[in-house]
């Protein structure tokens, strides 16, 4: 994978042999007559610098193509369209609150009814397939915000067995970590927003889809409905890959650790990673996926508390998103995830005092430091006394960090062979 990023395959013939890949900042492409077009004639439809960022994508998750698009919302969106008035589409109850939005509030104005169901229980999962009339099942494994995994590869054959096309929103896991076509999914969708581009200077989105035929539906939907993805920012989408598997693999690292010290924290009562190995999705994580990845969240039992682990953070940004270099922290019920009603949240389990944090690729002896001056001052907030915190010491470099991550995850995937 780390190699393949950097040697992507090439669709844009440059006469100087450029190693970056050329920047075509052009709406327009100068057509060869009046009556006939070359490759390019609008960049809605089609730009050599989008098509270089497709074929990329579509090379890294084993797809028949790739297509970017302005954002992971408009992405899905374009999924949507598959869909007609009328049918029907399950998905699962703790997604993106954008996700959520659309589902609820968009689903329906388009005569498409949405049905919600813990995609980790496979029956349940089925019994809410309606054959024939359910045409698209949508997971996300982890989610975001609780880390639930789901088993891709079953749900793909309970869904092709009811008729329905399979989309995996792959974006907390990005194609270094989990490869969902490979798995059995039609469309896998990552927002190119976090781990592409990386450096919190993009939205962006991308479907990598099996089928030509499937493929074609969709293309039509991006150029119709002129969602594409900007030159410019495909460009900075191309030149994120090339680092995506470093700084996924130091971040997850990272992440490991900060899990693990969470975990012993007297003031957390849950983590949710699901490189632990105590986590209730490890074990069908560790074999679709090939590591925790850097996005987790706990739950301290108090907003208050909360509240000030996430102001109190020095090097965390209080800011919505992930998969940044620079670490972020969050409260989902009131950030990212505040578009869905309180109610709806409650009913899903998703409490208020919810922390989410994404692990950046700062030294993570500063992390641990950072975070452990922060649940100090939230500790006297609530006025628990500060015996019993684990220690802030982090593994001595970032490379035992990273073999810590690696044992973790061999441990879960034993686990996983033994049930
Ligand atoms: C899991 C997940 N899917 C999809 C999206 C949508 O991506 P974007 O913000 O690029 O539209 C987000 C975040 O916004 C997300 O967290
Ligand atoms: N105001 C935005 C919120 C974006 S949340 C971004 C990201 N997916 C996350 O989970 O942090 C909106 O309303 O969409």
């Amino acid at each position: 994978m780390a190699t393949r990023l950097v040697h992507p395959p090439k669709v844009t013939s440059d006469p100087y042999g450029a190693v970056a890949p050329p920047l075509y900042q052009t709406a327009t492409f100068h057509q060869l007559s009046a009556v006939e077009c070359g490759e390019y004639d609008y960049s809605r439809s089609g730009n050599p610098t989008r098509a270089q960022l497709e074929a990329q994508m579509a090379a890294l998750e084993g797809a028949d193509r790739a297509l970017a698009f302005c954002s992971g919302m408009a992405a899905l969106s374009a999924v949507l369209r598959l869909v007609a008035s009328g049918e029907h589409v399950v998905a699962g109850d703790d997604l993106y609150g954008g996700t959520s939005r659309l589902l609820a509030q968009v689903a329906p104005g388009l005569g498409i009814e949405v049905a919600n169901v813990d995609t980790a229980d496979i029956e349940a999962t089925r019994a809410a397939l309606v054959p024939g009339r359910t045409k698209l099942l949508m997971l996300e494994s982890p989610t975001n915000p609780r880390m639930q995994i789901c088993d891709i590869a079953a749900l793909s054959r309970v869904a092709h067995e009811a008729g329905a096309l399979v989309v995996v929103d792959n974006s907390i896991m990005a194609p270094v970590f989990q490869q969902p076509l490979a798995l059995g999914a039609d469309i896998s969708m990552t927002s190119a927003t976090k781990f592409i581009g990386g450096h919190s200077d993009i939205t962006g989105g991308t479907l990598s889809i099996r089928g030509r035929e499937l493929a074609q539906r969709l293309s039509f939907v991006q150029n119709a409905e002129g969602a594409g993805l900007g030159p410019f920012d495909c460009w900075l989408a191309l030149r994120g890959l090339k680092t995506m598997a470093l700084r996924m693999e130091r971040a997850a690292a990272s992440a490991a650790a900060l899990a693990a010290w969470l975990q012993a924290h007297p003031l957390v009562r849950r983590v949710n990673y699901p490189g632990l190995p105590g986590h209730a999705g490890a074990a069908v994580h560790a074999t679709q996926a090939s590591a925790g990845g850097s996005l987790l969240s706990f739950e301290t039992g108090s907003v208050e508390a909360s509240r000030v682990v996430v102001e109190e953070t020095a090097l965390f940004r209080v800011t919505v998103s992930f998969g940044s270099v620079t670490s972020l922290i969050s409260l989902p019920c009131y950030m990212s995830h505040a578009s869905i009603p309180a109610a709806m949240r409650a009913a899903r389990g998703l409490p208020d005092d919810l922390v989410r944090i994404s692990v950046g690729i700062e030294d993570p002896a500063d992390l641990l430091a950072d975070l452990d001056q922060a649940f100090r001052k939230a500790m006297a907030k609530v006025g628990m006394e500060a015996s019993g915190v684990p220690p802030a010491r982090p593994p001595a470099s970032g490379r035992e960090a990273e073999l810590l991550a690696r044992i973790a995850l061999l441990e879960a995937q034993l686990h996983a062979q033994a049930a």
